[in-house]
């Protein structure tokens, strides 16, 4: 007995070898669990097609690596299959569309508006911001947001696009005959533009340019890329252990920096009684002056006598409100279709008539949110804070991507590039008078060859939801099943062959309205489309036909390279990792 009680922990073993022992089988249990509970999931993703991959880890290793060959690989791999490619990342699901049935089904339902996961990498930068929120939150700040860039607003930017991009050519001289990254001008203008714009404060109250932000927010995008990259970082406690942390902090730091100070000085301005871009009031002063200075120059040479220019001693909430009023009478323009970014037939809530918008609605972005939240508990300080962010991001960043683009395009095609210079002379001949939002629409050519651009390089390459339900698709007898990732692949539904003719050709005229009226809907969704569609669509094709006619007034852009030669790299912006070289030469210059 005394012999059998010394022996006993010896027969069960140390605590640590039980744990040895049980490990195993609770590992196994718990595998067969997860398979079983996953069991629908993988019953329906058998059934789909796509590249063959490794056994567990799938495609693990063909998203690990430089950002340029993962996005080359991913897509390579999904082309050959022709309405839709499943891949496994390790245990996760993604299934790449890229038939417009599909898209359809997917972009235009209330159901599946849930973003994927990916997107929480973007949560310590743009918190519960419009991009990734979602449920009754998303819903009522949508409400909020989208008024505030119906067509009405926009107009009322029309002087201070003007003036930005007439900014930017004056800095474009320093680069005069030399081949240089035009995207850096490009960020830097679209920062600058949103800030006196949507979020209507003077870029002087700035103590940098909206340079460094554009930086900062570029790296970012480097750094959330990279989580999308990497297994390990991809885990908060890893990449709280990294370099990459750090980092994250610093540039959050800029970034954050330049939000918080934005909205202090819009909430200043704002319980002073003022109302509307302060941006636009300097602006409108120093026109004002300029004014003033000619009447007094042309009554010295002719002694004429001149009318008094308009008082200068209006309030600025009158000006606003001047400005609103004028812009609500100007020219009514189709609001649907190519001039806005999208296909002709497709609608959205930012294509509401004139008529149903509220008076009060018609703020710009942050004057709205500050009179929100003044009003009641609709939004918070830090839902707008939240919304800031977003917006600057969403607005710059892509904007920036786009013109670039563009700006190489015309330099390879030097022929296009005739056509849109013709017709810009046709506009504006030899007048150095700022464009007006009519001069726009009447640049038809110019907007067929942005929707070109947009279409072979769309910004936002991806567009990605997490399924909280099955989704039947309609090009063939396939469900992608809850729980899966579902990416709209928008760089391969704009190059399908079986809805382009020539898909890798830049040909503008793909854009024509016969050529369009032939073609599914959702064939062209730079912008997405659907309730969780870009909310500043109209925003940006207003202000590229702005920005880049000015430049083209100005300038003739060159190229060394042609598409061929770019890198294309998806850090959730699509960008030239070579940089977007071009040259440029001033116009009459020969
Ligand atoms: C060429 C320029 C632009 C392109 C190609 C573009 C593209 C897109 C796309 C594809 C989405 C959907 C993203 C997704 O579902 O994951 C989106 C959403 C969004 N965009 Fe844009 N965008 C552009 C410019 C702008 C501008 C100028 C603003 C604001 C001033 C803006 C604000 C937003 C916001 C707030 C969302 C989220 C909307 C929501 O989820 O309800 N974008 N954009």
């Amino acid at each position: 007995m005394e012999m059998l009680r010394k022996d006993a922990p010896a027969a069960l073993g140390t605590p640590s070898s039980v744990f040895y022992l049980l490990l195993l089988p609770t590992l196994v249990l718990w595998y067969i669990y997860w398979r079983l509970s996953r069991a629908h999931l993988y019953r329906l993703a058998d059934r789909l097609p796509g590249p063959r991959g490794l056994p567990i880890v799938g495609h693990l290793f063909d998203v690990i690596g430089p950002a340029s060959s993962v996005f080359k690989t991913v897509i390579r791999k999904s082309a050959p299959f022709e309405h839709i490619a499943k891949m496994w990342i390790g245990p996760k699901l993604v299934v790449f569309i890229y038939d417009p049935r599909d898209v359809e089904l997917l972009l235009s339902s209330h159901v599946y508006i849930d973003k994927a996961s990916e997107y929480k990498f973007f949560k310590p930068w743009l918190g519960d911001g419009l991009l990734i929120s979602t449920g009754q939150k998303w819903r009522s700040h949508r409400k909020l947001i989208a008024p505030t860039f119906h067509l009405n607003v926009l107009k009322s930017f029309i002087e201070l696009f003007n003036e930005n991009s007439l900014n930017v050519v004056r800095k474009l001289r320093a680069e005069d005959g030399r081949t240089f990254d035009c995207h850096d001008y490009m960020s830097e203008a679209t920062v600058e533009i949103l800030l006196e714009t949507a979020m209507g404060v003077s870029k002087k109250t700035q103590d940098k340019s909206g340079f460094e932000y554009a930086m900062a927010v570029m790296r970012m995008c480097d750094i959330l890329h990279a989580r999308h990259r990497s297994i390990f970082l991809r885990n908060e406690f890893i990449f709280t252990l990294t370099r990459y942390y750090k980092e994250q902090g610093r540039l959050l730091n800029i970034i954050h920096g330049l939000t918080t100070k934005v909205i202090r000085s819009k909430k200043a301005a704002f319980e002073q009684g003022t109302r509307g871009s302060l941006a636009q009031t300097e602006l409108q002063q120093k026109l004002q002056e300029q004014q003033i200075q000619q009447a007094k120059e042309k009554e010295k040479e002719h002694g004429e006598l001149i009318t008094s220019p308009p008082s200068t001693t209006a309030t600025n909430e009158t000006k606003a409100n001047q400005t609103q009023t004028q812009t609500q009478t100007q020219s009514q323009a189709p609001v649907a279709g190519l001039s806005y970014g999208q296909s002709a037939g497709l609608k959205d809530d930012l294509d509401v008539d004139d008529n149903d918008i509220g008076e009060k609605k018609r703020l710009a972005f942050l004057d709205l949110m500050l009179e929100s939240a003044q009003n009641g508990a609709l939004i918070t300080d830090t839902e707008i804070k939240e919304q800031v962010d977003t917006i600057m991001f969403e607005g710059h960043d892509t904007t920036a991507a786009g013109s670039s683009f563009f700006l190489s395009l015309m330099g390879i095609h030097q022929d296009i590039q005739d056509r849109v210079i013709a017709e810009l002379d046709g506009i504006f001949g030899d007048s150095k008078r700022p464009a007006t939002f009519q001069d726009t629409l009447e640049m038809k050519y110019l907007e067929r060859c942005l929707m070109e651009t947009l279409r072979m390089f769309p910004p936002v390459p991806l567009i990605a939801r997490e399924l909280q339900e099955d989704l039947k698709l309609n090009s063939g007898n396939y469900i992608i099943p809850r729980g899966a990732t579902v990416t709209v692949a928008t760089i391969l539904l704009h190059r399908n062959p079986k809805v382009y003719a020539n898909p890798n050709v830049f040909d503008p005229d793909n854009f024509l309205p016969e050529r369009q009226v032939n073609r599914h809907y959702y064939a062209f969704v730079p912008f997405s489309a659907g309730p969780r569609s870009c909310v500043g669509r109209k925003y940006a094709m207003l202000k590229l036909k702005i920005l880049l006619s000015t430049i083209l007034r100005n300038y003739r852009v060159y190229s060394d390279l042609s598409e061929s030669d770019f890198k294309l790299q998806a850090d959730i912006i699509l960008k030239r990792e070579e940089g977007f070289r071009v040259r440029l030469q001033p116009r009459g210059a020969s």
